[in-house]
């Protein structure tokens, strides 16, 4: 009987989906599309597609056979509607808490809890006005010299001295520990190698089903993100203790800001929303510059020209300096064309394929009707290798960053309007201050000259981009 009860089981969850699957409200007019199987969607192609390297080619067929401007399609069990190319940008970004709202799959939202990325409305902007108060140009000026001795301690403790490295792997130690010293005022080296595993766990389960069971890498992805919290949670404690004793300071790091410092309606985040916010921080601070690092020392091996550039205005900025002094705001400001070239990077490879709102009523768009509830994605590949808005698309140009640059909302490594990322002059900071000792240190081969990269979930070479060293003299 119980086996039978058990048996049972499955096939009468099974049937209760495919129910809730074929009840979900018709939308007469929807965009033109693929819901795939029912449940799945088209979830296991698109994942596929990203692991596989073509989720391009997955963006540009739907368009194709569908409609450009936007398609339907079915992923991890919600109607997504996918809005395409500058306009479906546009509509997107520029209707936050009007017909839409930011949303991401629940994987994230159980993994990021009461972080920035799940809240809407007003609470989402304080939140981020608060964020945006220590990552703002304005503060973060005042750390490039800090920046600038990570990346000296870490070239000279990672790169001199080794013929090969793998790229990937190791400059997470340095976007790591750029992360770990600017939030959290952690200096120990020996703390990431701790971390990394961890975050590893973390970031290979973000997107994907939220089955929950020994060996899902959802499972392996909760207990990483209970760890780390764990961790954070005695940091805060400490630092609890240090303010209250002056031995730390209001404004040191992310976290002492985030204690002392209430949103504009007086009230502090409690020290969950705290510690989900630093996990949130940690994560989209190192993953996503690590994965453009990645990229561009794959690019400066394969077009010696661009290198050479590089490697020609970074010399001029050192020259004008003293023996042994710090990098500042002013010398970054300087690297115009390594930015460019940074630029086109972040184009031809983004690191995030997109991002994901929902509608918040029914409404019309490009002639169809959009539902209630219905998820939406945008995504960087539909505008970003367009031939009409980047004239050939495929080729290496970082010329096209020069003047008025791309057309509005054609380029969106990191999205745009209300929610666009709050890391971007931190990111712009990290890399170019990378670019600024790799480049006058090294030149450097690809092992694997067409190593390919994959989405899991963000861009990664698959064999970790090995490279050997040639050290300059
Ligand atoms: C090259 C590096 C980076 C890229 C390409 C990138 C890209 C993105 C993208 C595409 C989004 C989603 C935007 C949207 O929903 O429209 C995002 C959100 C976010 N990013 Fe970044 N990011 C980068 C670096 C960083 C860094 C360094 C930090 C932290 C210091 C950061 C913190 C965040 C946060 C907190 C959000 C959520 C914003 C919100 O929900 O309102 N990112 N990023």
């Amino acid at each position: 009987m119980e086996l039978a009860k058990l048996l049972a089981m499955p096939a009468l969850l099974a049937l209760l989906l495919l129910y809730l699957h074929f009840m979900r409200r018709k939308i007469r007019n929807g965009p033109p599309g693929s819901s795939g199987w029912p449940i799945v969607g088209e979830t296991f192609k698109f994942i596929s597609a990203a692991r596989e390297g073509t989720l391009v080619r997955f963006i540009q067929e739907r368009m194709e056979r569908y409609d450009s401007r936007v398609f339907k399609t079915s992923f991890l069990g919600d109607p997504m509607a996918v809005f395409c190319g500058t306009a479906g940008n546009k509509f997107l970004f520029s209707n936050e808490n009007k017909n839409v709202q930011v949303w991401w799959p629940s994987s994230i939202k159980k993994l990021l809890r009461s972080s920035l990325v799940n809240k809407v409305g007003d609470e989402a902007k304080m939140t981020r006005r608060l964020l945006l108060t220590f990552l703002n140009p304005e503060i973060l000026r005042n750390f490039v010299p800090k920046m600038d001795t990570i990346a000296q301690i870490h070239i000279n403790t990672h790169w001199q001295g080794k013929e090969q490295v793998v790229v990937h792997s190791t400059v997470q130690k340095y976007t790591y520990a750029l992360a770990c010293s600017l939030f959290l005022s952690i200096e120990d080296p020996l703390h990431d190698s701790k971390f990394s595993s961890r975050f590893h766990r973390f970031l290979k389960g973000l997107v994907g089903f939220t089955i929950n069971l020994p060996g899902t890498r959802f499972h392996q992805a909760m207990k990483a993100a209970n760890e780390i919290r764990e961790e954070i949670k005695k940091i805060i404690k400490q630092r609890k203790v240090d303010l209250e004793e002056k031995r730390a300071s209001p404004s040191q790091d992310i976290l002492s800001h985030l204690l002392a410092t209430p949103d504009s309606n007086g009230r502090f985040l409690t020290e969950i929303e705290i510690m989900d916010n630093i996990l949130l921080l940690l994560f989209a601070g190192h993953d996503t510059s690590r994965s453009t690092l990645s990229s561009l020392m794959r690019y400066l091996a394969q077009l010696p020209h661009v290198y050479n550039k590089v490697l020609a205005e970074q010399v001029e900025i050192s020259r004008a300096k003293g023996e042994g002094e710090s990098l500042q705001w002013e010398d970054v400001q300087k690297m115009k064309y390594s930015w460019n070239v940074a630029s086109e990077v972040l184009r031809l490879s983004p690191p995030v394929t997109g991002a994901y709102r929902e509608a918040l009523k029914d409404f019309s768009y490009a002639d169809y009707t959009i539902g209630k509830g219905w998820k939406l994605h945008w995504t960087t590949c539909s505008s970003h290798v367009d031939p009409r808005l980047f004239t050939n698309p495929e080729a290496f140009d970082a010329s096209r960053f020069e003047g008025a640059g791309p057309a509005p909302y054609s380029y969106v490594p990191f999205g745009g309007g209300p929610r666009m990322c709050l890391g971007l002059e931190f990111a712009r900071l990290e890399i170019l201050v990378f670019m600024h000792h790799i480049v006058k240190q090294f030149k450097w081969d690809l092992v694997n000259p067409n190593e390919k990269f994959k989405y899991d979930p963000m861009l990664e070479p698959v064999n970790g981009l090995p490279v050997l060293l040639h050290p300059h003299h």
